[in-house]
């Protein structure tokens, strides 16, 4: 064999090894990801359905699954917001997930919003609203949560007589902390790091134990909010929105760190952002509580149905919003601090009972 026909032969063999070797990791990764999910192809709708494995759902079939998810009613709705209608899932006693019925088709969906669904998926943290699995089709897309027995803050603070719990302080701080210690998760932790956008009380939800946890992360940047949703600009809502994003239209870290001084102001005072009596004013929860702070009449801010409190506390907890609703992002802390000042309370009062 001549040199050239060496050459040749050995480029050859290399070829065929590098193929041979794309196609055995295409299988392992395919392997790999069946692992992970079950899917159930539906003939009779043209949808598919995604079932990521958890220990919630091992026991669950796709099929038995999507045929009652099929059958969800209008009596099963819990709520409606900006993306979708969500109902009440029930399996059995003591298995139900909350369906959001996503209000665009998925006809201009393409791999892309499924990769999105697939990292959404992935995250599993106590502070996060687990999702659980997704079925897309030619008409709509639904998206399987846990289902948050508690509802949410928003509900909890604000919400019809029946709906609203009167919150001591003790489960209020831990609801901030929680919260906190879920969007630090989603900034800090998550890689690539995620920016939720549209933080507020009603996307914080709490769960038997009424521990907090960060719904419908990702969402705002999955799909642009239906246009009838009047609370929303571009992504994220009125009252909870940092001053520069009226300027920059950027959603940023430190965007959403305003907007959980904003749930904690809530927290604090009971009231709305945007309550009416505000409006009337020509103000808003944050101007009135800055200047209420600057007096040092923090008192006078504190929700009536609070109760007893630790003035202490409460004053800390006042001055860690304010420090997030700092109209120059860059004076803002990140959320990772802001959750080891939120935990700091707890202990010194730790060390102060001892
Ligand atoms: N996983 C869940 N478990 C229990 N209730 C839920 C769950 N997800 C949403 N809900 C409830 O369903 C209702 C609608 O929620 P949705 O997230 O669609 O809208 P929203 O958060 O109120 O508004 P927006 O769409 O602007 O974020 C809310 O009352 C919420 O409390």
């Amino acid at each position: 064999m001549g040199n050239g026909q060496l050459l040749a032969f050995y480029i050859t063999v290399c070829c065929i090894a590098f193929i041979i070797s794309k196609l055995i990791m295409a299988v392992l990764l395919y392997r790999r990801w069946q692992r992970k999910h079950k899917v159930f192809q539906d003939s009779m709708s043209g949808g598919k359905m995604v079932m990521f494995r958890s220990p919630t759902m091992q026991y669950l079939t796709s099929d038995v699954f999507l045929k009652k998810t099929m059958r969800l009613t209008n009596k099963d709705i819990i709520g409606s917001g900006g993306y979708g209608t969500v109902y009440r899932l029930t399996i059995n006693e003591s298995i139900s997930f909350a369906v959001k019925r996503l209000n665009r088709g998925s006809a201009d969906r393409d791999r892309g919003f499924e990769r999105e669904l697939e990292a959404m998926g992935d995250i599993k943290h106590r502070n996060i609203v687990t999702l659980h699995g997704y079925y897309t089709a030619p008409q709509y897309n639904l998206l399987i949560y846990d289902l948050m027995p508690n509802g949410s803050l928003d509900a909890l603070l604000h919400g019809k007589s029946n709906d609203r719990k009167s919150l001591d302080w003790p489960s209020r701080y831990k609801i901030a902390v929680g919260a906190a210690r879920g969007i630090s998760y989603l900034h800090h932790d998550c890689i690539p790091h995620i920016i939720h956008r549209d933080i507020k009380s009603s996307n914080i939800l709490l769960d038997r134990n009424m521990e907090a946890r960060i719904s419908d992360f990702g969402l705002a940047t999955l799909m642009e909010p239906d246009k009838t949703h009047v609370s929303t600009f571009v992504a994220g809502t009125f009252g909870y929105l940092a001053p520069e994003y009226f300027d920059t239209g950027r959603a940023t870290a430190k965007g959403d760190v305003y907007s959980f001084g904003v749930v904690l102001l809530e927290l604090l005072t009971g009231k709305r952002p945007m309550d009416e009596a505000f409006i009337e004013e020509g103000t808003k929860l944050v101007t009135w509580v800055k200047a209420v702070v600057d007096l040092e009449r923090e008192e006078h801010a504190i929700d009536s149905n609070l109760g007893c409190c630790p003035l202490d506390e409460v004053k800390n907890v006042f001055n860690i919003a304010l420090m997030c609703l700092e109209s120059d992002p860059s004076k803002r802390p990140t959320m990772d601090e802001v959750l080891k000042m939120l935990e700091q309370i707890q202990s010194d009062k730790l060390v102060q009972d001892s």
